[in-house]
């Protein structure tokens, strides 16, 4: 049976005064031979607060990353995804106030605008009456449909490793838990590469051989991520995207070989230019942090990098509701 959408005036309003806060956690997408499929929450930030006003108006209160770039009207990302998600709830607002505060930096890799279209999906979804919200799985869906791959916004959500898979429009996943001695360490370079760029980047069909080769190493990385991460290195090879995308972001690459060299699991994160390292225990961790600030003093002059060793976020987006 065919249903009809309600129009913009047909849609139910939120109630105005409310205000709740969303947390959401960083990501590494990819991890090497995951393209498009594997993804990790990482410790790293993003807050949203949006209030629902009854002006009509839209209001921001923008700090950290973007605060002087990202745009203060209808066409900001969060305005967007939030409007969108109210309306296939059917719903609409009277207008909101947005204040965001964001540390995870853009256009670097680590998931910045699936971050921020998980933490406008699941505000909208908590701004509606008890009785229309939807679950997690709904949240999975929209977001995946906005980023058009589900490996940024699938750990945004949930936490911890994601695993996910696509059947025609319909998007899942399902969490792994990563073995205590991984620690990611990050570093992030002080240019910017565009998701969008990147993908360009990508040929239309790979080989057997390559394809093969990949689901070997994709296997091969769930079992050292959850059970012996000494696997680490073997199973972050890629077939599929880096060397199409190491012409865009020569500092990183040549900083991923010479730590791969040296027997560390360093990857592209998400479609770069940041690099992650899944380093296997602390002393690692110290090792690789030593490693990249030795290797990029030498060897990239002219680029900053913003070295970082992080944890694995396992609760994924939460939500605070402001009792007024
Ligand atoms: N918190 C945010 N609020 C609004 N827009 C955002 C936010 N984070 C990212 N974006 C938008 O997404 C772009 C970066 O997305 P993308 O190229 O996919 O890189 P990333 O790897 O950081 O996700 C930014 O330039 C900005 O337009
Ligand atoms: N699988 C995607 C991941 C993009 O991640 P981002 O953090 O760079 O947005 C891809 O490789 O294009």
């Amino acid at each position: 049976m065919e249903t009809t959408q309600p129009t913009a005036t047909e849609r139910e309003l939120v109630a105005a005064g409310q205000r709740l806060t969303v947390r959401v956690p960083g990501t590494s997408a990819n991890l090497g031979p995951g393209y498009d499929s594997l993804g990790l929450a990482l410790s790293i930030y993003d807050t949203l607060t949006v209030e629902t006003l009854s002006t009509g108006e839209l209001e921001f209160e923008l700090s950290g990353e973007g605060a002087d770039t990202l745009p203060r009207d209808g066409s900001h990302l969060v305005v967007r995804a939030i409007e969108l998600a109210l309306e296939r709830l059917g719903f609409r607002h009277n207008g909101l106030k947005i204040i965001a505060d964001n540390v995870n930096p853009h256009g670097r890799g680590l998931g910045s605008s699936a971050s921020a279209v998980v933490a406008a999906v699941t505000a909208a979804n908590a701004l509606v009456p008890a009785e229309s919200r939807q679950g997690r799985d709904w949240v999975l869906q929209l977001t995946s449909e906005l980023e058009g791959h589900p490996d940024n916004v699938a750990p945004a959500i949930f936490g911890g490793l994601a695993l996910s898979w696509q059947d025609r429009e319909q998007y899942s996943s399902t969490r792994a838990d990563v073995a205590p001695s991984v620690i990611p360490v990050v570093a992030v370079p002080d240019y910017e590469l565009s998701t969008e760029t990147a993908r360009g980047l990508l040929p239309a069909s790979v080989g057997h051989h390559a394809a093969a080769m990949n689901s070997g190493r994709a296997a091969l990385l769930i079992h050292a991520l959850t059970t012996q991460p000494e696997y680490l290195l073997p199973g972050t090879e890629d077939y599929l995207h880096q060397s199409y995308r190491a012409a865009a972001m020569r500092p990183s690459a040549e900083l991923i070989a010479a730590l791969r060299a040296a027997g560390h699991a360093a990857v592209v994160s998400g479609a770069g230019p940041t690099v992650m390292v899944l380093a296997n225990g602390e002393a690692e961790a110290a090792r690789v942090t030593a490693q990249i600030e030795a290797f990029t003093t030498e060897n990239t002059p002219g680029v900053g990098w913003r070295v970082m060793t992080l944890a694995v976020d396992v609760e994924g987006a939460t939500v605070e509701l402001h009792r007024r």
